[in-house]
């Protein structure tokens, strides 16, 4: 190699290496102000260690080392994370940390709109409207959901027993209940625009997660130009804000001043017609369409899965499913719908489905808050803008407050008397003014799908099939994919 190559590579790489050190200082001096955690990496902070995620099982396992508050680095981005019952719902209910970080990646498909990655006044005015409005169409939801329930029960009957994947079918129904509230119709199965809406929604929740996610998260403009899986994401996010745009357009084309609403969208036209002279409102058609995209993308997977994984639970447990089914049969008549209020006299059924949403954790570690003020937390100061990961896997298996954390078990919610008592510990919705927004839609549609199902089947594994292992069902109930056979109980007993 000629003499002046050989400077050149030296002096690269003594420039690389300066500022690998140079990046190394830095981050030990950001370290200061921060929770204690993993030394971070220049440029991947903790993401390898991590194996570029952020699951609950392992940040538990660092909390046992630098304790429930501490910090981890997704490339450049210090997030704190709080773990444990105490330590994290101390955090949620903190007004500093009711804000929703936008991370490019989300940033670059929703923007700073809608409910669910907005903070401040956006996030109160449209927060505030959606409770309101959903509150209002709480009776029209329940009746969409009895009969997507029903509908259900029809397309698992015409089955006739044999073996099929029954997640598509859970998530049809479930999708056309939050379609039905936002849009005021279903979509027929040979519509396959909800097939397409559909994985629309998975690849939004999921991918931002992965590693893809994370790398568009730490390096956005490179990774913006680069094929990958991230690039399908943003198609798909485009093709359900287009199906939802097209919905406002055809809604504003009927409203008229005065008519009643019936669905989410009306609602919000109502509303913007409402507030058009308050300048103080956000209440605008770029707001409309991301909200009613958010409520999408909230109402559909989460309970799609977690009834799924229900399923299997009552497959694993036969016990349990047969004395819910004892329950309900003695407290229902075999013509009556279920509906949310029969809960009150159901309290075993009640604790199962508590249970079933406690050991699944659907949500895992939950979604990143963001820390609006700079505060302090057991005596750790936050710096305003730090990202916090409240890991609600921790909250729902911490042994300080669940008798068998890592067993499914409905005596987690029952007293000696067999009645059903609620537990501080259960936050699979989150707490405080950033809770679930559409916790209680997700409570009435997991109850009345659930039992209409059991009452409604037998439910079981194929001949040949593999025993169910539901380890780690916690983590990914996804990515349990078993055939199931439903047998319709009349003829099972006939
Ligand atoms: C089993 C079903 C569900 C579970 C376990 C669940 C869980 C959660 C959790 C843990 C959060 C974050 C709360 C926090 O930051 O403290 C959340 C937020 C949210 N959920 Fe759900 N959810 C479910 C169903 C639904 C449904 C049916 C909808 C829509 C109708 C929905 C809409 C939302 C929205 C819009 C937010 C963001 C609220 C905000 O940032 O203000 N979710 N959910």
């Amino acid at each position: 190699m000629a003499e002046g190559t050989l400077l050149l590579t030296e002096l690269f790489l003594l420039l690389v290496i300066s500022l690998l050190v140079f990046q190394l200082l830095k981050l030990q001096w950001a370290r200061r102000k921060l929770p204690p955690g993993p030394i971070p990496l220049p440029m991947i902070g903790n993401l390898w260690y991590l194996d570029f995620e952020l699951e609950g099982k392992v940040l538990t396992k660092l909390a046992g080392v630098y304790g429930n508050i501490f910090t981890v680095w997704m490339g450049p981005t210090p997030v704190v994370v709080l773990n444990g019952y105490k330590t994290v719902s101390e955090g949620l209910i903190l007004e500093e940390f009711c804000g929703r970080p936008l991370t490019p990646f989300y940033r670059d498909m929703m923007g700073d709109k809608g409910v669910f990655l907005t903070s401040g006044h956006t996030w109160k005015q449209q927060r505030r409207f959606a409770f309101t409005a959903l509150r209002n169409l709480a009776t029209t939801i329940q009746q969409r959901i009895q009969e997507e329930a029903d509908y259900l029960v029809k397309v698992l009957t015409s089955k006739q027993g044999s073996a099929f994947e029954p997640k598509p079918d859970m998530i049809h129904a479930v999708a056309n209940v939050i379609c039905a509230a936002v849009f005021g119709h279903r979509f027929s199965d040979e519509d396959h625009s909800l097939d397409k809406m559909i994985k629309a929604i998975y690849l939004i929740i999921f991918v931002p997660s992965t590693s893809w996610g994370r790398l568009y998260d730490a390096f956005p403009r490179f990774m913006h130009r680069l094929p990958g899986r991230h690039q399908r994401v943003l198609e798909y996010n485009d093709f359900l804000h287009e199906v939802v745009r097209a919905e406002v357009q055809s809604h504003k084309a009927k409203w008229k001043e005065g008519n009643k609403p019936q669905d989410l969208i009306d609602f919000y036209l109502d509303h913007m017609e409402k507030t058009k002279d308050d300048p103080t409102s956000t209440f605008s058609e770029d707001n409309m369409v991301q909200i009613m995209v958010d409520l999408l993308i909230g109402g559909s997977e989460n309970t799609a899965s977690l009834l799924s994984g229900a399923l299997l639970l009552m497959i694993k447990h036969p016990e349990v499913q047969e004395k819910v089914l004892e329950e309900v049969n003695a407290v229902l008549e075999p013509s009556q719908a279920v509906c949310y209020e029969d809960r009150k006299k159901l309290p075993y059924t009640t604790a199962v489905i508590h249970e079933i949403l406690r050991f699944i954790n659907i949500v895992g570690t939950g979604p990143f808050r963001l820390c609006l003020k700079d505060t302090t937390m057991l005596g750790r100061p936050i710096a305003k803008g730090t990202l916090i990961l409240p890991n609600l896997a921790s909250v729902m298996a911490d042994p300080e407050h669940w008798e068998s954390p890592f067993e499914f078990n409905p005596g987690h919610f029952l007293d000696a008397k067999g009645d059903f008592v609620p537990q501080k510990a259960f936050l699979a919705f989150g707490i405080g003014r950033r809770g679930c927004l559409g916790e209680h839609m997700a409570w009435v549609e997991f109850f009345v799908f659930f039992i209409t199902l059991i009452r409604a089947f037998v439910i079981q594994l194929p001949e040949g099939e593999p025993d169910l292992n539901l380890n780690g069902i916690q983590q990914s109930p996804r990515q349990h994919p078993y055939k199931l056979r439903f047998v319709p109980r009349q003829s099972s007993s006939a």
